[in-house]
Order: C-alpha cells, then sequence, then structure tokens
C-alpha cells in the first residue's frame, strides 16, 4: 500500500475535529463538576473551593496509563493530560500558584544545593499544575507559604527532601508556624548536563560538581566554584573553553549546547516536593500522613513513646526529622510521616490524641496521596 502525505494528513484533520469535539465535551462536565464544587455543601464559599483535586488526578493518570494501547508512550500520553486537566482547572477558576523562583533573580542561596533546588522547582510546578494555570515566583521559601497563609496565591509549591542532600531545612522550620496544609507530594529526578558553546575537548573551565564525570572524562581542566548554576552558566556562554555543570534549563536560558547529559555522580538523585495549601483533600486508596510533636527534654525516653504510638497503630513510617522548636529552648519539633493512613481517619485521630498525652504541640501538618514513584514503594 503507497502512503499519500495528503490523504495521510486528511485523516489526521479529520480525527482533529473529533478530538476537539470530545475535548470540548470534557471541558463542558468540567465546568459542571466546577458548579458542582461551589454548590457542595463543604465549599463554604466561592473563594474557598478547590479545583485541585490530586488524588482525582493521580486516578486519571493511573487510568489513562492502564488504557492505553500504544503506539503512544505513557508517557507522553500522560503529558498531554496533564495539560487537559491543567486547562479544565482553568476553566473552574483563575488559579495563581507560588513557587520558589529560579536562581539569578535572587541572592538569598547560601548552599549550592539550595541553589540547585530552586532551579526545578518551577519544573516541579508544571509538573503537577500545567501550563493553563498562573504562577507567582517567590524570592523565598518563606514568601512561598506567606503568599499562600494570605491568600494571594491558592497553592504553593516548596522543596521538602533531596534524596542525597536530606532535608530543606527552611522548608521544615516554615510547617512548625505556618497554618498552612500539605495537600499533594510530588518527585522530580534530578539530572545534571554539561553545557558549552565549546566542544568537550576544547573545554577548559567547569563547575566543580559531579566530580566523579569530571574527573573520568575531563581530566586536569580548571574548576571554578560559582555562587549558583545559572552564574556557572552565564560566565560559560561569556567565555571561550568554557562549560558549566548545570540543569537543562539553563541550556535554553543562556544559548549553550547540552555537550553530556546526566553527569551526576548519584544517578537516582531525587527531590520531593510538597503542594501546600489552606486545606487537605479527601481520602483516596493510597494516602501519607506528616506530623509533627515537640517532645519534652526532661521526660526520659518520650520520643521513644511517641514512636511506640506509631507502632501500636502498626503504622509504616516513611520519614523522620527533628528541628529546634524554636519556641522554648532546648526543645525539639519531631515529623513523622506515615504511610496508608488519611489525617481525617480514626487511627490518625487516636494517635494525635495518645500523642498528646505526652508530647506538646501535636500537630497533622498535611495528608496527601502516596506519589511515590514505584522504584521507592
Ligand atoms: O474531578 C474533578 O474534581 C475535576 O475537577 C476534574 C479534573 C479533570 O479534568 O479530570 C480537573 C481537575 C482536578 O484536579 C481533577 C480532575
Amino acid at each position: 500500500m503507497s502512503l499519500n502525505l495528503d490523504t495521510l494528513r486528511l485523516q489526521i484533520d479529520s480525527l482533529d475535529h473529533k478530538l476537539i469535539a470530545l475535548l470540548n465535551e470534557r471541558a463542558q462536565v468540567s465546568l459542571d463538576i466546577g458548579a458542582a464544587k461551589r454548590e457542595s455543601k463543604d465549599s463554604q464559599d466561592e473563594e474557598n473551593t478547590h479545583v485541585y483535586i490530586p488524588g482525582r488526578e493521580k486516578q486519571v493518570f493511573e487510568k489513562v496509563t492502564r488504557l492505553n494501547p500504544g503506539p503512544l508512550a505513557a508517557d507522553s500520553l500522560c503529558a498531554i493530560y496533564r495539560e487537559i486537566m491543567s486547562a479544565s482547572i482553568a476553566l473552574q477558576k483563575d488559579v495563581m500558584v507560588a513557587y520558589l523562583g529560579p536562581v539569578g533573580s535572587f541572592s538569598h542561596d547560601l548552599n549550592t544545593h539550595y541553589a540547585i533546588t530552586r532551579q526545578y522547582v518551577l519544573q516541579a510546578s508544571m509538573k503537577r499544575f500545567g501550563d493553563s494555570v498562573q504562577y507567582a515566583s517567590q524570592g523565598t521559601i518563606a514568601d512561598v507559604f506567606d503568599a499562600v497563609e494570605r491568600g494571594r496565591c491558592q497553592y504553593g509549591v516548596v522543596p521538602f527532601e533531596n534524596s542525597i542532600a536530606g532535608s530543606v531545612v527552611p522548608t521544615l522550620d516554615k510547617f512548625i508556624k505556618s497554618k498552612v496544609k500539605i495537600r499533594a507530594e510530588t518527585y522530580l529526578p534530578v539530572h545534571h548536563y554539561l553545557l558549552s558553546n565549546s566542544t568537550t575537548e576544547a573545554v577548559r573551565r567547569a563547575l566543580a560538581q559531579c566530580q566523579n564525570f569530571l574527573n573520568s572524562q575531563l581530566k586536569g581542566i580548571e574548576l571554578i566554584p560559582c555562587a549558583s548554576t545559572s552564574e556557572a552558566a552565564q560566565l560559560a556562554s561569556k567565555e571561550k573553553y568554557a562549560a558549566a555543570v548545570c540543569n537543562r534549563v539553563c541550556a535554553e536560558i543562556y544559548g549553550l549546547d547540552i555537550l553530556h547529559a546526566d553527569i551526576e555522580d548519584q544517578q537516582d538523585n531525587t527531590t520531593r516536593f510538597f503542594i501546600i495549601s489552606d486545606a487537605w483533600d479527601a481520602p483516596t486508596v493510597s494516602d501519607k500522613t506528616l506530623l509533627m510533636f515537640t517532645v519534652d527534654h526532661r521526660l526520659p525516653g518520650a520520643l521513644c513513646d511517641g514512636l511506640k504510638v506509631f507502632k501500636d497503630h502498626s503504622l509504616n513510617l516513611t520519614k523522620i526529622d527533628s528541628r529546634p522548636s524554636m519556641l522554648r529552648p532546648w526543645h525539639y519539633v519531631f515529623f513523622v510521616e506515615c504511610a496508608g493512613v488519611h489525617g481525617d481517619s480514626e487511627v490518625m485521630s487516636n494517635v494525635v490524641a495518645e500523642l498528646g498525652q505526652f508530647c506538646l504541640d501535636v500537630k497533622i501538618v498535611g495528608t496527601y496521596p502516596d506519589q511515590r514513584p514505584q522504584d521507592l514503594n
């Protein structure tokens, strides 16, 4: 059978007709869902109505992946559905998402890990909300919390932990003081790229990161520490024979070529982000809950007793961390995340009550659908 380009394009035109009609039919149902949400008795007023339902989105993504017969790749189909649901959110309500802005515009970063993390927050936000909502760049993690707490933005995206560097301390500290709730989580693999306008052979200078790669592939080159990866990219774009170790976004911003991809020393480098808001959502089939409580240092074994409460309720812990309470000297706030339980469940109210008998400031920080990538489960 000979393939005629004009005939094939006519086929695509006819399919696009059907697709557009179907997409608009779906959009109309989404508008009706929006109206139903506003009418529901749970919604206090229109302003507080939540249009972003992470548990339902997880279900939709699982369904489209399951139904996909190919040849479309599952990732491509999910990217298409990300945008369909993003448009759906925007139809129901104007949504503004606060996120930690990229390096370059701000100078608050004291350590490189934090500076690197910044570059991924917009990517993480786009992964959760797509292209149709509005984004408001913030200077610090505290600003993201404030934008949500004061109602300037309905949602905020903050980095929580990196699989290699550990917890993001400013995020933990803000949870101690803030009233915001965690509504969703998302994981983003972190990759580094070697960017340059020169060829690999010509590169003489590069930012000192990804030591293994630099030592083996670019032996003997001069390593220049930079305050941020975007500063490195900027330098590399101006200087001959220089390269920078950055994320992919910098290639576009500074007009650099990608010489090598995924050069990070640790291949499974992943950062987890939280989507914060004024409320969490209804239970799904698989939720996680993050709690915090303060342990009185004068009570021997108080932390042990606290952890025993989780054990007594057969709860599997997926994260534990601590920070100085800042309210009382030598008191520590413990953060404990447990899997398979929702914050509104009877189990969780028993846990909170039991902890309250010997811990201070017991609080559920958030409850959200479990989005751990398969290999982390
Ligand atoms: O099911 C809903 O609550 C919707 O608003 C619909 C929809 C969708 O388009 O499928 C849109 C946004 C939500 O985050 C989840 C799903």
